[in-house]
């Protein structure tokens, strides 16, 4: 992975990948840590393209992940994901070609592996209560990789607790819960970039997002959050998500407990959403 980038603040520490966070006597943790350290065993065995009717990783991706974008005017190959057909996008894991596989370094079903884009840049929002944001310093086309949300790996405990740390010392909050529908169950993935983090930590949740996080699997089972864009994005826009679209952030019971959102978007609901966990 190519990932140049650091943080101006001494006290982050910059990682390019998820590490796993403080070990815990608890079963979920001893899950967690298997989960971080074991490799995925499938893999291809393709010796030219990697094509959804040969290869293995695209046959549980339920297709192509990603596809090559027209550019005319660039010689250079730009990955943007790819829409499924009639497949729903959520129905199928987005599994990459991982270390075991026999394809090239060079093959279409490799992306997020290889590191975030490289235009991006921080600075402070307009308003300070937001602190800084994430920026572009050139155009991103609809359905590209921008970077991971990188951080801490925590249990659902360790979540709770920093984040409650967080509320009652007036801290800004950087844990993700990513919720995966498995089966009848939700699988839940905490990633808090707080003190270690990539260049994904300084995104900003906006009502209206220019992009959404996508679980992507490579080597391991433990999903990376990956950043794509869901339109084109003009240089010097901020990058946003939508820090939870789930159900429970709709209802409006809980508002007395949000902060309000200042994402300036004339879709705003007016409070974050209800974070986690
Ligand atoms: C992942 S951090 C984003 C980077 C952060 N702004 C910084 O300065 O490092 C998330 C925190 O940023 C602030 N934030 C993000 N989006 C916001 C929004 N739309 N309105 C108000 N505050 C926001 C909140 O304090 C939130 O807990």
């Amino acid at each position: 992975m190519i990932d140049n980038y650091l943080h101006a603040d001494f006290d982050v520490m910059y990682i390019s990948e998820n590490i796993p966070g403080p070990s815990e006597p608890t079963l979920e943790a001893e899950e967690l840590a298997k989960n971080f350290n074991s490799q995925i065993t499938h893999c291809c065995k393709c010796n030219s393209k990697c094509l959804p009717d040969s290869c293995e990783c695209l046959e549980i991706s339920g297709g192509a992940n990603y596809r090559l974008l027209d550019q005319q005017h660039s010689n250079s190959r730009v990955y943007v994901m790819n829409v499924k057909g009639n497949v729903h996008s959520n129905s199928y894991p987005v599994v990459e070609c991982n270390d075991l596989c026999k394809c090239k370094d060079s093959c279409g079903n490799r992306l997020v592996q290889y590191g975030p884009i490289k235009t991006l840049y921080v600075k402070s929002t307009q308003n300070k209560l937001k602190g800084l944001g994430l920026f572009t310093n050139t155009l991103i086309s609809q359905g590209s990789f921008v970077c991971e949300y990188a951080g801490e790996v925590l249990t659902k405990k360790q979540a709770l607790f920093r984040y409650n740390n967080n509320e009652m010392h007036g801290r800004m909050n950087y844990i993700f819960c990513l919720n995966e529908h498995v089966i009848g169950r939700i699988v839940q993935t905490y990633i808090d970039p707080s003190s270690f983090g990539n260049i994904g930590r300084y995104i900003n949740h906006s009502c209206y997002p220019n992009c959404e996080i996508v679980p992507v699997r490579v080597n391991t089972p433990l999903p990376k959050l990956a950043v794509f864009s869901i339109m084109d994005i003009q240089p010097d826009a901020e990058i946003t998500f939508d820090y939870g679209s789930d159900d429970v952030n709709n209802c409006v019971s809980n508002v007395t407990t949000r902060k309000p959102c200042l994402c300036n978007s004339s879709h705003c609901k007016g409070f974050m959403p209800y974070l986690p966990c």
